[in-house]
């Protein structure tokens, strides 16, 4: 690997110790400019406290996560840099929209009219006037959005942004994200919600007890061994199943009768049963899910730590 963009994410043996539990362990990944990335774990797999990390709100025990090769805390002008979601946004109950943001823009040093542009951005314009006590969870999200965009950043970073958004905003949050990767943003997205990542993301970092499983392109870590699933009829089940263990291929009974295999591909069982004089009456290759997948690569990494 070369050295890293400036707008490349880089998490380099990273490890959060808390008292007994290492919530992040030694873990290293990147995540590249121009695309969505999806991070994924079950509950407790350190994803926020990753993320955490990255923007400088929780040491690290050892390790470092930058951007380009720069911490968060040494990147002149941050926000025009980075931008954050990372809980359904807070703002005071009886401010306004507008308001919220032009606070934060002379916090910031930003000129007031980025306000309007990022709520026209995330489509609440016509709510800039409303309070935020009147605002939806959708609003709030957006405003989050629009908040962590003030800035016109180049890397965002979202901690499940669709929690809590209806089909239409789930479907408007995708395509807002796809289009500021599509400028060629890093977007770094974590979720639980494994359908939508499929639809949303082009590379995946799966986490399990803070460890990395799998990184890759959703198509790689689909097209992975482990996704390849291959119905089959035969009347020899028992001698294909002992051909497949040759391959490390996992054989479950079907109730109607079919031998389903996961840990090999339709040509590789192909192959054996031809080997294996192992006569075939239908053999289908099928692809998995990310659903799938990630409950494969975390079964049994995802209990009580
Ligand atoms: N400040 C803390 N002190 C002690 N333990 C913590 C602290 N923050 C997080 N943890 C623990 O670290 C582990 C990882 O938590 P984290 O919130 O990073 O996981 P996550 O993948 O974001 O999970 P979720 O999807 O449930 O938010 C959990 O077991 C959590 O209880």
């Amino acid at each position: 690997m070369g050295g890293p963009e400036p707008d490349e994410i880089v998490v380099d043996h990273l490890t959060k110790q808390y008292k007994r539990l290492r919530a992040v362990d030694d873990l290293s990944f990147r995540v590249r400019p121009g695309r969505v990335t999806g991070f994924l774990g079950p509950n407790g797999a350190g994803k926020t406290t990753t993320l955490r990390m990255l923007l400088g709100l929780v040491t690290p025990t050892s390790g470092t996560a930058t951007f380009g090769s720069r911490r968060y805390h040494d990147l002149e002008e941050p926000i025009k840099r980075v931008g954050a979601v990372l809980e359904a946004s807070s703002a005071h109950r009886g401010r306004t929209g507008r308001n919220h943001l032009r606070m934060i823009c002379k916090a910031t040093g930003l000129p007031d009219s980025r306000a309007d542009e990022a709520l026209a951005l995330v489509g609440l314009t016509p709510a800039a006037k409303r309070k935020f006590k009147g605002y939806s969870l959708g609003m709030k999200q957006r405003l989050g959005i629009a908040a962590a965009m003030l800035g016109d950043p180049r890397v965002l970073i979202l901690d499940e942004p669709a929690n809590g958004l209806d089909p239409e905003g789930i479907r408007w949050m995708r395509d807002l994200l796809k289009a500021l990767a599509g400028e060629g943003r890093t977007v770094l997205v974590s979720s639980h919600l494994l359908g939508e990542m499929q639809l949303l993301a082009d590379d995946v970092v799966i986490l399990a007890a803070g460890k990395l499983i799998q990184q890759g392109t959703v198509d790689d870590v689909l097209g992975s061994m482990n996704a390849a699933q291959v119905r089959v009829r035969t009347p020899q089940p028992a001698e294909l199943t002992a051909a497949l263990d040759k391959l490390n291929a996992t054989v479950t009974a079907q109730a109607d009768g079919a031998l389903l295999i996961t840990g090999a591909d339709a040509a590789a069982v192909g192959h054996a049963a031809f080997t294996a004089s192992v006569e075939l009456h239908e053999l289908i290759g099928e692809r998995g899910d990310l659903e799938q997948v990630f409950l494969q690569l975390t079964a049994g990494k995802a209990g009580i730590r």
